[in-house]
């Protein structure tokens, strides 16, 4: 089941962007990016040639679930992702969910995270095939409000050979609020390289 689609617990703020970007990607400009808890984007056969240990894939496989798609609706992260291939870059409308507290009514700097390197991932996954986080550097620049809904812009920045270079912010919905902002480094793996 698609679990960037509405649900009850969404808040006027996300279903009216969900709309309004769904809006937009009628003329194919943005494309909504579907999100499962455990059904890859790529065929996992892909993704296995890079993780050697494949008995530990095929016998835990079936319990493995996205990190942020395992909190039940509402308590954790309600995303919802959409890609504009000419402008490669990716928005991510997010709404943390009472689940991802750390400072009393704000979102734990790891919820923070965790979204920030879920829409780079995605943004680099869709440029540079099958990606791993290199490096991440966040300035968290205002606390985000619990419960609050807000749009993290995503992209690449360069690319250079195996090197994609990504960087993205997170405003709130009236853009008037920068939240947080981070530049990263993602390297596409070498298939003749083990990563363990
Ligand atoms: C597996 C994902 C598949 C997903 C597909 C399904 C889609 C699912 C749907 C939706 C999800 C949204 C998407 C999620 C995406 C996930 C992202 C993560 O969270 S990954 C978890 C955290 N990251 C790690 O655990 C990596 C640990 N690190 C490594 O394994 C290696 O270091 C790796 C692969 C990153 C690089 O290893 P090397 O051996 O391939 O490459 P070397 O030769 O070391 O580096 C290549 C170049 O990059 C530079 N480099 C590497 N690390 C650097 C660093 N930290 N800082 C600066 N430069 C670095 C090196 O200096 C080198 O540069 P020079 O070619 O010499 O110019």
């Amino acid at each position: 089941m698609d679990l960037s689609l509405p649900n009850p617990s969404w808040s006027k703020d996300m279903r009216l962007l969900f709309d309004q970007f769904m809006k937009k990607s009628e003329d194919g400009s943005w494309k909504h990016l579907p999100s499962y808890k455990n059904k890859f984007s790529r065929r996992i056969e892909d993704i296995k040639v890079f993780f050697p240990d494949a008995k530990l894939i095929k016998e835990k496989i079936s319990q493995a679930q996205l990190f942020p798609r395992n909190f039940e609706e509402g308590l954790g992260f309600e995303y919802a992702m959409f890609h504009n291939h000419a402008e490669d870059r990716t928005v991510c409308i997010f709404q943390g969910g009472p689940y991802l507290q750390g400072a009393p009514g704000f979102l734990h700097g790891g919820a923070i995270a965790t979204m920030i390197d879920s829409t780079l991932g995605m943004t680099a996954l869709i440029a540079g095939g099958i990606v791993m986080t290199a490096n991440l550097n966040i300035n968290f620049k205002r606390p985000i409000p619990l419960c609050s809904v807000v749009v993290i812009n995503s992209q690449v920045d360069k690319v250079e050979g195996r090197k994609l270079f990504l960087s993205c912010n997170i405003r709130s919905v009236d853009e008037q609020t920068l939240y947080s902002e981070a530049t990263s480094l993602f390297v596409k793996l070498d298939p003749e390289k083990s990563l363990t």
